[in-house]
């Protein structure tokens, strides 16, 4: 068996998140339609596929923004309806999201966390607790990677990898139990890459299910235990590390087997095609 970046922490235990049949409609439009997929505790599950296959609805779903029409989604094994994001972070799911907004003039501290923050003292002396909240975002930011953060400069000094860091680790400390991370759009370099690879490993490590939302099957690769594919909505492939290897993830998504079978056809109607 191939072993993923870190290597998943925690065995397999009963489904954290399962979707049954799960369609979910824009109008005429089924932008999910019967997905059934399992998320597990301690496992980073990537979602793949092309533009409009559906990663957004999911995600939507999953986070409260999203009602589905048909079938189930269960949490710990009872049925959920999430009305609002808020019931979805209570349900301790946290959603990281691929154009993350972050308050950019407010301090990094700041945007850790937004409206949470520690304080000291009792009623009517209770003020914020300052070197609690720098040394907790330093500490928490170092837990899943990212060192040499001043948790007094704005926000806006972050790097697009750096905010979903910050992000991941801000739902670390507030307890969430499953992680869904959008890949972000902003081009980044391989070290930010890297850094949020490395958060969602150590999601996995303190025992999240995470979803990984990407585009890129190397990366998917490195860091998943599952691989879902997506295509027209619907669930095309539901793959584990022992089913592929990279090259056939890659094959998978750049769709090689439809494009495999259009060569096959054209040479059959043109057998002086160059090989
Ligand atoms: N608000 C909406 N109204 C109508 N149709 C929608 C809406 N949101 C999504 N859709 C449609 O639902 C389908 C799935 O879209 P979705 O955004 O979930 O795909 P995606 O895989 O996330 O694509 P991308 O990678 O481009 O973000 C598409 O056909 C899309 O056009």
């Amino acid at each position: 068996m191939s072993t993923a970046l870190g290597s998943a922490a925690v065995p397999a235990v009963a489904p954290l998140l399962e979707l049954r049949g799960v369609t979910a409609r824009f109008g005429s439009v089924a932008a999910l339609s019967r997905v059934s997929l399992t998320l597990r505790a301690g496992e980073v599950t990537c979602v793949l596929g092309e533009n409009g296959s559906g990663k957004s609805t999911l995600v939507a779903l999953l986070s409260g923004l999203q009602r589905h029409d048909e079938g189930e989604l269960l949490l710990d094994g009872q049925a959920v309806r999430f009305r609002t994001p808020g019931q979805a972070r209570a349900a301790g799911i946290a959603t990281v999201w691929q154009d993350l907004a972050v308050a950019p003039v407010m301090s990094v501290w700041r945007n850790f966390f937004l409206g949470a923050e520690p304080t000291r003292g009792v009623w009517p002396f209770r003020q914020l607790d300052l070197d609690a909240a720098r040394d907790t975002t330093v500490r928490e930011m170092a837990r899943i990677g990212v060192t040499g953060i001043d948790p007094d400069a704005p926000a806006s000094a972050l790097r697009a990898g750096e905010r979903h860091s910050l992000a991941i680790a801000r739902a670390l400390h507030f307890g969430a139990r499953a992680l869904v991370v959008d890949e972000p759009t902003a081009p980044l370099t391989v070290a930010q890459h890297a850094l949020v690879l490395e958060s969602l490993v150590a999601a996995r490590g303190r025992g999240l299910a995470v979803v990984f939302v990407t585009h890129n099957p190397q990366y998917a690769h490195l860091v998943g235990d599952h691989y879902v594919l997506m295509a027209h909505g619907q669930v095309a492939s539901n793959l584990t590390r022992d089913d592929v290897d990279v090259e056939d993830l890659t094959r998978l998504l750049a769709g090689g087997d439809d494009l495999r079978r259009l060569t096959e056809t054209l040479r059959q109607l043109h057998p002086d095609l160059p090989r």
